[in-house]
């Protein structure tokens, strides 16, 4: 501990006590834990005048935009218990000097294993067979499956999910291609070809969405590029619904031009009750729940509290995304 006191520690997101107790325990007295008096935007901006780290969350109401920011004069450091950092703003952070970590890597397996999951439920007809033969029905010929391997794949963002999901697609005999911000070399491209975005769009069976969100990607799928897809591809998403534009994929899948579509994320979640999503054919559909197992679950509260330790420690953190140095320097009070 400094003469400066305990770090004062703010967690928006729940963390797991027993967790929180083991990891942070034998740094003592040098950290508090505090929560805000209610999960809405007033509580949020009292308890920032206190906060010194900060663990995210995911509500939008506890996001840290320009507004928390300023309400916020002793943060330091915001670590973000998610990948996805798009509830944020981490330029505002990045002007007040505050770097923002994210949990880069922690779902990388399970986020990968669900769009390759997904994408065999739908050119295998999965939920159709299920929910005919439910019914009664016992449809050998009408469904009229198509094997993934030999497929082309393409994948869109090329970072530890888009990595791990051409791996998996690799193994399975796909024609793996993408793009992304940057070409990798060879050694790190697992096979996969890079291609520009119009043409991977035009070249893809089935096309995975594995991309940040940010004002550039906002809506890159649109309707355009959804009718540049050949007939009968699949979409799947598993980044998050604003990469989409989701009436556009809406029209193109009830216009037959595309053969499915798998969503993790959407526009609005939950999504609403009434959305078409719902109630069209050839979609599987589940609730962000694609980076969420057990596995990935352990490795990002270990990352959460590694990094808070290694903050208060003065230690460098890991996972920066807004280009601040990852060394935490603690503010003067007042
Ligand atoms: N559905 C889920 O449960 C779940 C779980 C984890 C992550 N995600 C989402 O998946 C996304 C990808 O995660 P990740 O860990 O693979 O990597 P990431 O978020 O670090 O980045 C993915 C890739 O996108 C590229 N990229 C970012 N902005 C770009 C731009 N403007 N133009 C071109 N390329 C750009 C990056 O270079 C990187 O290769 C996350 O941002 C998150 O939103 C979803
Ligand atoms: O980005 C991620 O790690 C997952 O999508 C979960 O994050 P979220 O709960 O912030 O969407």
């Amino acid at each position: 501990m400094t003469e400066q006191g305990p770090w004062r520690l703010l967690a928006l997101a729940p963390l797991p006590e027993d967790a929180v107790r083991a990891m942070l325990g034998p740094l003592g007295e040098a950290v508090t834990v505090a929560v805000p008096a209610a999960r809405e935007r007033g509580a949020l901006l009292d308890a920032l005048a206190e906060a010194e780290i900060v663990v995210g969350d995911w509500t939008a109401a506890l996001a840290l935009d320009a507004e928390a920011v300023r309400a916020a004069p002793r943060l330091a450091f915001v670590q973000q218990p998610s990948v996805g950092v798009d509830g944020h703003d981490p330029d505002a952070l990045a002007a007040a000097g505050v770097p923002l970590a994210n949990t880069a890597g922690v779902s990388a397996a399970g986020v990968a294993e669900w769009c390759l999951a997904s994408a065999l439920a739908l050119s295998r007809k999965l939920p159709e067979a299920d929910a005919a033969v439910r019914a009664g029905e016992w449809p050998q010929l009408g469904l009229r499956p198509r094997e993934l391997g030999g497929l082309r794949v393409g994948i869109v963002g090329f970072g530890p999910i888009g990595a791990r999901a051409a791996e998996l697609f690799g193994a399975l005999g796909c024609a793996v291609s993408y793009w992304s911000r940057r070409a990798r070399p060879p050694e790190e491209s697992r096979g996969a070809e890079y291609l520009g975005l119009d043409e991977l769009v035009a070249a893809s069976d089935v096309l995975v969405l594995v991309i940040a969100l940010s004002e550039e990607t906002r809506g890159l799928i649109g309707a355009e590029r959804l009718a540049r897809m050949p007939a009968g591809a699949l979409l799947v998403n598993a980044a998050r619904g604003g990469v989409v534009d989701q009436a556009a994929l809406v029209a193109a899948l009830e216009r037959g031009h595309l053969g499915g579509a798998a969503l993790d994320v959407f526009a609005t979640e939950p999504l609403p009750p009434d959305d078409p999503l719902r109630s069209l054919p050839h979609v599987l559909l589940s609730p962000h729940v694609a980076g969420s197992t057990p596995q990935s679950t352990t490795r990002l509260v270990a990352r959460v509290l590694d990094n808070v330790r290694a903050a208060v420690e003065g230690r460098p953190v890991e996972g920066v995304v807004n280009g601040v140095s990852p060394v935490v320097v603690r503010r003067a009070p007042g």
